[in-house]
């Protein structure tokens, strides 16, 4: 059932359809909570591309349908910019995050410093730093293969740490990767929009004390305060040092704050917070697809061996000559995208879309998974197939890697995406042209079977699986730890 508001405001127009209402509820009891994109998209093949729905009091619009999401995002990105006010950002301690600001002139003035620093042309000024982490995470990999989850997360963490604050995080068991991984695990699991609705239907919720029963997230939200403010504020004072002392080397905060002083601004502390989680999860969708599917390593490796050859690693100018391993990356963000519903958007003004009235306030769940796995443009959409990615005649398909709909839409597309892929090329590549990932086999010398299984939250990552690592080269071995050159 519609709220109060919005069944005033909206004249004589028709809400999309949706499923029916409990009153009060509305559709609260209907959401598969932990994985609500599995329901969002069996609404969708009932009601169609655009569903409205309502959990207790809050307007919902999912969209299911590439087309309507480009519409109303990339085209009507005045009115779907916004982010919901979500009473959970606040108590966690979130509120100042890019991803989670209101459309208006704080969120400008962060995507400006974004624009600035993590642009196409500005993003390719990384590619040392890139392959340089991408090689650790491939020595860790060999070295200590029961350790996954744990090297995933150091490579994205210290690929940003390097690249925002100038920071070089240990090649292992790096003290602050934990507590940014601490912080991730708790912002993804928690607050999602259908839990943060709880908040904004009941507020109250909000003043009962830490140790009232079934207050636990209240425990939660103070430990993410605390972690929020220490991930914030120490890295950024190392920098602010580094540079009082004139020995900051190059990142985006210095290079900024060089700027802003030089322009007589304030200085400011709005980088890269808590996005280390996407990047992770992408890597480690890859390494579930390369246990599950040898064969589709075995052709990207015979087409790295063909262009690459066995004396040097890998790199940027190779990229071209590389389609199938293009396609693979594209494949890991079709196949499991790790934010499946995107970020949230809110409407900042009533619209009105295919004759249904969009109500001013709504929060707008774009359902990625969804479209992702829709039949007819991905046949098999549970099959991990980079041939998909190719035209009838053989060539790739003309959809960039940094456009793809995981990366979201619209105004609030995200600013890392030119960053983020050229990472992530740079860690597949390296992988696939140094080591097989294979099953891993049970003391009778049989391969363990793996069965993809999924975290839950805002982010997912694939549950931990068992696998093995070969080393493919012993020159390639040797060029990872830096015994001989690099390049050829
Ligand atoms: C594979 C890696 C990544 C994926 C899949 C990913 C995905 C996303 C998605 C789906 C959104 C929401 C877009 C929307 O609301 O329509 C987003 C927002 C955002 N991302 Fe990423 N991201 C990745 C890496 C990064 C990196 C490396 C950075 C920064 C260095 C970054 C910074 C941000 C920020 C600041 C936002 C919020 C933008 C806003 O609200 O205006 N992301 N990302």
């Amino acid at each position: 059932m519609p709220s109060l508001d919005t069944q005033n405001k909206r004249k004589n127009l028709p809400l999309p359809p949706g499923p029916r209402a409990l009153p009060l509820l509305g559709n609260a009891l209907q959401i598969n909570v932990s994985q609500p994109w599995l329901t969002y998209t069996a609404w969708g093949k009932r009601y169609g591309g655009i569903v409205y729905s309502c959990i207790l009091g809050q307007d919902f619009v999912i969209i299911n349908d590439e087309n309507i999401a480009r519409t109303l995002l990339d085209r009507r990105g005045a009115i779907y910019s916004d982010r919901p006010v979500l009473g959970a950002n606040k108590l966690f301690g979130l509120d100042f995050n890019t991803g989670l600001l209101p459309y208006g002139d704080v969120w400008r003035a962060h995507r400006k410093i974004y624009h600035q620093t993590l642009r196409s042309d500005r993003a390719a000024l990384y590619h040392d730093i890139y392959f340089r982490k991408a090689h650790d995470f491939v020595q860790n990999l060999i070295n200590f293969p029961d350790d996954l989850e744990a090297h995933v997360q150091t490579l994205s963490a210290s690929l940003i740490m390097a690249v925002t604050y100038g920071y070089e995080t240990q090649i292992r068991d790096d003290p602050f990767v934990h507590r940014v991984q601490e912080l991730i695990n708790i912002i993804t699991q928690t607050i999602t929009p259908e839990r943060s609705a709880l908040l904004i239907a009941f507020p109250f919720l909000e003043h009962f004390p830490e140790w009232f029963p079934g207050a636990a997230f209240k425990r939660r939200a103070r430990l993410c305060r605390d972690l929020a403010a220490e991930v914030v504020e120490r890295p950024f004072q190392y920098v602010i040092e580094q540079m009082a002392k004139e020995i900051a080397p190059q990142s985006m905060v210095s290079d900024f704050q060089r700027d802003a002083i030089a322009r007589g601004e304030d200085h400011q502390n709005e980088m890269v917070k808590g996005v280390a989680a996407t990047t992770s999860s992408t890597l480690h969708v890859f390494l579930l697809a390369m246990v599950l599917y040898p064969e589709v390593q075995q052709r990207a490796q015979a087409e790295i061996d063909a262009v690459v050859g066995d004396e040097r690693l890998p790199n940027f100018d190779d990229r071209a000559a590389l389609p199938y391993v293009e396609a693979i990356c594209r494949e890991v963000l079709r196949w499991n995208p790790v934010v499946p519903l995107s970020l949230p958007h809110a409407t900042s003004s009533d619209d009105t879309f295919n004759g249904y009235y969009i109500p001013k306030g709504a929060i707008v769940v774009i359902n990625a998974w969804g479209i992702t796995h829709n039949e007819i443009a991905y046949p098999d959409p549970f099959q991990f197939k980079p041939e998909r990615h190719f035209t009838a005649d053989g060539q790739l398909k003309d959809d960039p890697l940094f456009n793809n709909l995981g990366f979201g839409l619209g105004r609030r597309i995200c600013p890392g995406r030119h960053f983020a892929e050229r990472s992530v090329w740079a860690a597949i590549v390296s992988v696939l042209s140094c080591v097989r990932i294979e099953k891993a086999r049970g003391p009778d010398g049989r391969e363990i079977e793996v069965l993809p299984k999924f975290t839950t939250g805002l982010a997912i990552h694939p549950k931990p699986f068992q696998y093995s690592v070969v080393s493919r080269s012993a020159t390639k071995a040797k060029l990872l730890r830096g015994k001989i050159a690099l390049t050829a």
